[in-house]
Parts: C-alpha cells; sequence; structure tokens
C-alpha cells in the first residue's frame, strides 16, 4: 500500500490516496501503520477517498483502530495533499467529513500549500449531543471525579466530543494517569478528547491533550477550537486566540455573529513511503 506521512503541527498521521488504492479493512490498518516500532508510526490513519458531494473526502481513523468523525489538523493535510499531488488544483475547496462538509482556504507558496484556513462549522454545546451526561442543558464548568479529585470541564463537540478543563499547571500533568481517567469516564458515553488549558492571557491560551483512541498527541485541530469556544463561553479570552500546542501554535477565531469557528494553521508533508500490509 503506497502512503504518505504528514502532520499538522506534529499531529500525525499515515494518509492513503483512495483515488488509486483501496483499504479493505481501514481498523485494522490503522493499528498496524500506527505502531511506533512495528509499523510506519503515526497517531492514527486517514484515507482521501473521491466524494459525489464535495472535491474529496476525509475519514479518519484512530490508533486504536476507532473511527473519528473530524480531525481538524488531519483536514489541513488532506487538503494540501490534494492540491499538491494536482488532483484538486483550487485555492477554496470542500472536503466531506462525517460531521458535514467543511470547505477551506490555501496559502500556496512556491507551488505547495503552507498554510490553510478552515470553516470548522459551528461548535455543539447542548449536552445531549456531544454527548455528556448533565443535568443542565449545557455543560459549562462541570464538577466531574476523577481519580478521587474534583475537577471542572466544559463540553464542546466540533463534530467530536470534547472535555475542556482548566488547570494552573499543565507541564507538570501526569496526563498518562489522568488523561484516560477522563476519557473512559461514564459522564462521556462515547468517550471524550480531553484538554488540560492555561490561559495566559486574553489572546492565548496553552493546551495539551489526551485524545480518544490515540493518547497525548502534541496537537489537536478539534481541540484547539474546542479550547477557544470554551474559554470565549467562559469569558476567559476574546474571540479570536492563539492556542499554543506541544507541537506548534494554532489561530482559532469564534465569529459568534455568524457562529462559525475558523481554524488556521499549517501543513506539512514528511515522505511518501510504501508498506506490505499483513
Ligand atoms: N487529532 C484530531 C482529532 C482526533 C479526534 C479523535 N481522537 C476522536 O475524536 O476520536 C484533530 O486534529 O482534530
Amino acid at each position: 500500500m503506497k502512503f504518505t506521512k504528514m502532520h499538522g503541527i506534529g499531529n500525525d498521521y499515515v494518509y492513503v490516496n483512495c483515488f488509486q488504492e483501496k483499504v479493505d479493512n481501514p481498523s485494522e490498518v490503522a493499528k498496524f501503520v500506527s505502531d511506533r516500532h512495528f509499523g510506519v508510526g503515526s497517531d492514527g490513519l486517514i484515507l482521501i477517498k473521491p466524494s459525489q458531494i464535495a472535491d474529496c473526502e476525509m475519514d479518519m481513523y484512530n490508533l486504536d483502530g476507532s473511527q473519528g468523525a473530524m480531525c481538524g489538523n488531519g483536514i489541513r493535510c488532506v487538503a494540501k495533499y490534494v492540491y499538491d499531488y494536482g488532483i484538486v488544483p483550487k485555492t477554496t475547496l470542500r472536503i466531506a467529513t462525517k460531521s458535514g462538509i467543511k470547505e477551506l482556504n490555501l496559502t500556496v507558496e512556491n507551488g505547495k500549500v503552507s498554510l490553510v484556513r478552515v470553516n470548522m462549522g459551528s461548535p455543539i454545546l447542548e449536552a445531549s449531543k456531544i454527548p455528556v451526561v448533565s443535568d443542565q442543558s449545557q455543560a459549562v464548568n462541570q464538577p466531574i471525579k476523577v481519580n478521587g479529585h474534583t475537577y471542572y470541564f466544559t463540553g464542546v463537540s466540533m463534530g467530536n466530543p470534547h472535555a475542556v478543563v482548566y488547570l494552573d499547571d499543565v507541564d507538570n500533568l501526569d496526563i498518562e494517569k489522568i488523561g484516560p481517567a477522563f476519557e473512559k469516564h461514564p459522564v462521556f458515553p462515547d468517550r471524550v478528547n480531553t484538554e488540560f488549558v492555561k490561559v495566559i492571557d486574553r489572546k492565548t491560551l496553552k493546551m495539551r491533550v489526551w485524545e480518544r483512541g490515540s493518547g497525548e498527541t502534541l496537537a489537536c485541530g478539534t481541540g484547539a477550537c474546542a479550547v477557544a469556544v470554551s474559554s470565549i463561553l467562559n469569558n476567559l479570552t476574546g474571540e479570536e486566540v492563539t492556542v499554543k500546542l506541544l507541537g506548534g501554535d494554532l489561530k482559532i477565531h469564534w465569529d459568534r455573529l455568524e457562529n462559525l469557528v475558523y481554524m488556521t494553521g499549517p501543513a506539512t508533508t514528511v515522505f511518501d513511503g510504501e508498506i506490505t500490509l499483513p
């Protein structure tokens, strides 16, 4: 199987061009290629497919083989792939995902995409639609008991579920322990991606993320959007923020009038390869 290794500020996936390749059992392939010792090494697998309703379709799998509904860092790389490889020679394009069609604008330098702006759509705040178990219609600063401690989270879906938790220190965080405890907590019926956030100032947030099905990743685009929405809802920042992640920065703007979230960030191609599947 031919593939291309790409990343969005360190959130790396194995990309397969399904205009040319056929992947029969993507969940199993995701588990195999994601292994950093026995496979290629990645946070998961992303299939780039033809679409009847958009310029192409993105189909994303976590490293545990579970299918995700949306991938912010991934969709920027999909746009870069289809432009750079001449499949969709347009700088404004639409990509179908499991959470609807997203529109993207590309910045091209020396014939290659360097920066991508994604209209990520409207955040979903209704607890039942995230889903989050709550006795309120929205889970804003909701208390939750994890490993014997009480934390407060805000639930946001960007097509996939996120729990945003504010802490004074995200550097000395035992994320390997607290991450899985949030991910599998019964308050989140479909599991959850958890972002641990420190507010730097009203325009800057610093975050780490424990992803559903992938563990700690260096970045999470939908997570950065969820963090921005939560921080604006909690009046901790203005509408435009820089979210600083381990792998780099993303610019997020929640246009409250349109109720649309825009994410701007880079997309990087690392190498093309070929792998024999088991
Ligand atoms: N890394 C992705 C999110 C993956 C979400 C996935 N872990 C799930 O919801 O199952 C991003 O950049 O938005």
